[in-house]
């Protein structure tokens, strides 16, 4: 009944008994704790690999291909120096939310550029699995064996995301399957050498599951190059306010964002987020939808070096559009193009103004060893010494005052 309450791995599985696809006897094999291992888990391309010792030995499965496997093993001794916790217990607490189910709630305000979490990835499973394998129960063959390679602990945590909070024992837990699908991240390992395939993985964080969508949400993120997974809080959050991540791009419109979130609930129940409501006032939700596609209309200008529409009042307003929208976890983008384009039309107060921002952003969204942030530091130390000072200006045929 406990394993039930706590929603654990099926009880096939439990004592680690594992069968192969058409062996006959049930095949004993535990995972070396010391090193990659391949298992005999097969079905057509797709294997079960495992690594216990990484990231201080949360461990770490696979379901993928062989070539995909080799670009994890390669970057190991990254995975090594993972260093998975939050940041500031004493800052979230855990919260039951109406129609959501669990959630992260802060215990006190806390300010924007707070970092929360870093968390190392525990699963991987290749997307193109659930075409390439169209039985569900191969597939769920797979991924339980992956579950159940991982550590105690580990796995205790992968689990406690297949509970259903709020629903009692009546309900069965959530397959690996409906985890995944409900869980925003992906990952795409980079082509190989003459790869024809795709490389995108579903790829789960346990603990960053606590976080519940919004699309305008006060929380960013980002998978670094060490496939660890980074929470900063992107705008002032005040005590017992859920905290968010959007699972999808903020900037699709409204019925697209909805559309996806009842996919990821797997429900047809419209979205609850604010967002999507407009707190039941029709003339918010309008007026959202008229920022958004203007946003993405200036944006598209602002993207166009040739662009003759591009005047200092559009990028005031875009600025303006941003913030009314609460966009702040994707700030960086809006205020580096908004620092170029101000550069572009010699306004090189607001373009450093702007820049000074699009670095602080970029931290949050990207961290600060981030290409993004690189570039924006050098362009903020000498906004006039930039090839973007007075390009336009210039392209027009305007000379610089005093000249
Ligand atoms: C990654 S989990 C988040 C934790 C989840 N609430 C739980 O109780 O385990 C994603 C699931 O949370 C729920 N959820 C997250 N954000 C939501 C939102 N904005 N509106 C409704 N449900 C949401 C959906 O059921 C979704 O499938």
């Amino acid at each position: 009944a406990d394993s039930k309450k706590d929603g654990l791995a099926s009880e096939e599985i439990q004592h680690r008994t594992v069968y192969t696809g058409n062996a006959t006897e049930p095949v004993l094999s535990s995972p070396p704790t010391d090193k990659w291992w391949k298992s005999n888990i097969c079905q057509g391309s797709y294997c079960v690999y495992t690594n216990l010792r990484i990231a201080n030995r949360r461990g770490l499965v696979l379901v993928t291909k062989p070539d995909e496997y080799n670009k994890v093993e390669r970057i190991e001794a990254y995975l090594e120096r993972a260093d998975n916790k939050w940041e500031d217990g004493s800052l979230l607490a855990e919260t039951e939310i109406l129609e959501k189910g669990l959630g992260l709630t802060a215990k006190q305000s806390i300010r924007r550029g707070k970092p929360l979490s870093s968390w190392s990835p525990v699963l991987l499973v290749h997307k193109d699995l659930f075409e390439d394998v169209v039985k569900k129960k191969e597939r769920t063959r797979l991924l339980e064996a992956a579950i159940n390679y991982l550590p105690d602990d580990t796995r205790a945590a992968f689990n406690r995301q297949r509970n259903r909070p709020g629903h009692n024992s009546g309900e069965s837990p959530r397959s690996i399957e409906e985890i995944l699908y409900a869980h925003p991240f992906e990952v795409d390992l980079g082509a190989g050498y003459r790869q024809e395939h795709s490389s995108k993985h579903y790829i789960n964080y346990p603990e960053v599951a606590l976080f519940q969508h919004d699309c305008r949400p006060n929380v960013a993120f980002y998978i670094d190059q060490h496939l660890q997974h980074r929470t900063t809080v992107a705008r002032k959050v005040a005590e017992g306010e859920e905290l968010s991540i959007s699972y999808i791009d903020p900037f699709l419109p409204r019925k697209e964002r909805s559309d996806w979130v009842k996919r990821f609930r797997g429900s047809s129940k419209p979205c609850p987020c604010a967002a999507c409501t407009g707190n039941n006032k029709p003339s918010q939700l309008k007026k959202s939808d008229k920022n958004l596609a203007e946003i993405n209309s200036i944006k598209a200008e602002l993207k166009n070096h040739d662009s003759k529409k591009v005047t200092v009042s559009l990028i005031d307003r875009y600025v303006k559009l941003m913030q009314e929208e609460k966009l702040q976890a994707k700030y960086a983008e809006a205020w580096e193009l908004a620092a170029l384009n101000y550069n572009y039309l010699g306004e090189d107060k607001k373009a450093k103004k702007y820049a000074d921002l699009a670095v602080q952003a970029g931290i949050v969204e990207g961290g600060k060893d981030s290409n993004d942030v690189v570039a924006m530091r050098v362009f903020a130390s000498d906004v006039k010494g930039h090839y973007s000072y007075r390009y336009t200006l210039k392209r027009r045929g305007i000379k610089e005052p005093g000249n």
